[in-house]
Parts: structure tokens; C-alpha cells; sequence
């Protein structure tokens, strides 16, 4: 179970293939929290960018040691809550299924396609059902920051592009040139492994969450690009990492002066079917911080 925590913080970082630490961060603590759904991918950091406290996790660790199928996503988005995370900022590595978005260019989606298979992505069952909304996945205010923001920075040849549909995968491999096709055909953006099970949960959390999603690679259906390489990835996500770094502390500055109203916030107040009062005490206290503001 968490322990009592000392520290909070309204907004968290998710960083993923590439971005390992928050560079800017200033009066760091590293904070090791157990939850009813596990353990993190790593310890959360605890800090301060430009004087507003945030919580940073490194989505596949710091040493990079899960795949995507592996993250403690409910863990994850658990930690996060139990420090009073309002707002999630996520960083994603993606491959771009159009030519206009080019590697090194960021990506603001705004819709996901699920294609996981191997996940659990709710907080529920056990006793308890609970169905949110989920018709826009993305918190609209969070997203409108994020592009606003990058796109009034100077970040070189990085071009910003807002919205269009992420799809979710399963990895570890890569898509095939069919399944990459087919997802072009489909009208989406942008492909990545782990996005939707996190905003999933971060919805279910009431946490507003968006994507800032940095593009390595044109995937495999790009004519000059035959197959998705990892050197290739880890050479752009190098490029991406400090403009992401950036774009994440300006947007930092505007939360913390103006944080908007999400939808997010109250995604749980008609999701909830079961009789709460006919709950198994051990159901409810797993669910913890989830629901407690659901419990007469
Ligand atoms: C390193 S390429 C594949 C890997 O990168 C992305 O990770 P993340 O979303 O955490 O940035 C992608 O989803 C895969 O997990
Ligand atoms: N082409 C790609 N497919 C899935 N995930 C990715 N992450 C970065 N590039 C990717």
C-alpha cells in the first residue's frame, strides 16, 4: 500500500523511449511508491520546473527495461494520482503513417485506435463496473496547450501538427508493410505501443492526459523508408528529447498560471453501475484513491 507521501504536485510527465529524465528539473527527490495495483515502472521524480512542482516517471524505466506490453500502466497512473497528479503530459516516441509529418516533427493527437491485445486497461471488475466515456480520449484543453505552446517556440526544423489518431499496438516487433497500409487507409497519423491503455486509465483517474508525440522514423510503408530501425529511432528521438524537454516546461509555466477545466475530471460521476454499498470492503480498498470521492 502507498505510504503517507510528503510531497504533491498537480502535474505529471510521462516520458517514454528517449526521454529518461527532465534535465531542468531543480530540488529533486526520488519517491518509491507501492500501490493496490503494484509496483511502478520506477521510482517517480518529485521536482520543480520553473518553481512548479511535477512528478516525472519514466514510462519504460529509466534503464529502459520494459516493453511496451510490460509497463505497470494501472500502477503507473495509481502513483501518479496518490501525488495529486491533475494533469498528465505524456512524451511518446511514434512512427508517422503520412508524409507530411516527418521524423524529428511533434504530433498532437487528438483520437486513438486500439490495436493491444495483451493489456488491462481499466481499473474495474472484481465486483465493480464502471464504463467512461471515452469518445474523446484526449483532454481538448491539455492538447490546445500543448500545440499553442510548441508551436509559439522556435524548435528549429521541428514542425508541430495538431491532432489526428494514434494507433496502439502491441509490439514489441513493428508493423508489418500490410498492417502499416492498412492503418494509412484507416486516415491515421501516427503509430505507437503505448498511449491508449495510459489515457484509458488516466480517464478512469480523472486525470487529464495529453500526448506530445515525437515522431523517429515514417514507419515501414514510407517508399524510402523499407523498415523501422531502432538506431534509426534512437538517433531522432536524440533531436526530439531536448525540443520535447522544452516544449514541456513552457507548457508547465501556462498549467501552473492558468490550469484549465477538464472533462477528465469528472469522468467517473456516471460511469459508475454497481451499488457501491454492496461492495466487498477489500473491492473498494483496492480501488483506493480511484473512487473514494464516489463513497457516501
Ligand atoms: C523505441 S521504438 C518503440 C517504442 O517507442 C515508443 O515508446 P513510448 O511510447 O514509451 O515513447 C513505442 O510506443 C514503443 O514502446
Ligand atoms: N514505427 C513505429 N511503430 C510503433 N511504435 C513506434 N515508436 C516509434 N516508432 C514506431
Amino acid at each position: 500500500m502507498s505510504e503517507a507521501i510528503a510531497v504533491s504536485a498537480k502535474i505529471g510527465i510521462i516520458g517514454g523511449s528517449g526521454l529518461y529524465k527532465m534535465s531542468a528539473l531543480t530540488d529533486v527527490q526520488e519517491i518509491q511508491i507501492d500501490t493496490p495495483f503494484g509496483s511502478p515502472s520506477d521510482a517517480l521524480i518529485y521536482g520543480k520546473l520553473s518553481g512548479t512542482p511535477v512528478v516525472f516517471l519514466a514510462r519504460h524505466g529509466r534503464s529502459h527495461h520494459l516493453l511496451p506490453t510490460e509497463v505497470p500502466y494501472r500502477a503507473n497512473i495509481y502513483a501518479m494520482k496518490s501525488l495529486g497528479v491533475e494533469y498528465i503530459i505524456s512524451a511518446s516516441a511514434v512512427g508517422s503513417l503520412q508524409a507530411e509529418a516527418k521524423p524529428v516533427d511533434m504530433v498532437i493527437p487528438d483520437q486513438f485506435i486500439d490495436r493491444t491485445r495483451l493489456r488491462t486497461s481499466t481499473f474495474f471488475g472484481n465486483g465493480v463496473v464502471a464504463h467512461i466515456a471515452f469518445a474523446d480520449p484526449i483532454c481538448h484543453a491539455l492538447a490546445d496547450i500543448l500545440a499553442t505552446t510548441a508551436e509559439s517556440l522556435d524548435l528549429g526544423e521541428t514542425q508541430i501538427h495538431r491532432g489526428g489518431t494514434y494507433v496502439c499496438m502491441e509490439g514489441p516487433a513493428f508493423s508489418t508493410k500490410a498492417e502499416s497500409f492498412l492503418y494509412r487507409s484507416w486516415g491515421a497519423k501516427v503509430i505507437g505501443m503505448t498511449n491508449l491503455t495510459e489515457a484509458k486509465l488516466a480517464r478512469e483517474a480523472e486525470i487529464a492526459y495529453a500526448t506530445l508525440a515525437l515522431v523517429t522514423d515514417y514507419d515501414c510503408w514510407h517508399e524510402d523508408h523499407d523498415s523501422v530501425t531502432v538506431s534509426m529511432i534512437i538517433e531522432n528521438l536524440h533531436k526530439n528529447a531536448t525540443n520535447a524537454q522544452t516544449v514541456i516546461q513552457a507548457v508547465v509555466e501556462k498549467l501552473a498560471a492558468n490550469p484549465p477545466k477538464s472533462e477528465a475530471h469528472t469522468a467517473l460521476q456516471y460511469a459508475i453501475l454497481t451499488d457501491l454499498s454492496k461492495v466487498p470492503s477489500e473491492v473498494i480498498a483496492r480501488l483506493g484513491i480511484i473512487i473514494s470521492k464516489y463513497l457516501k
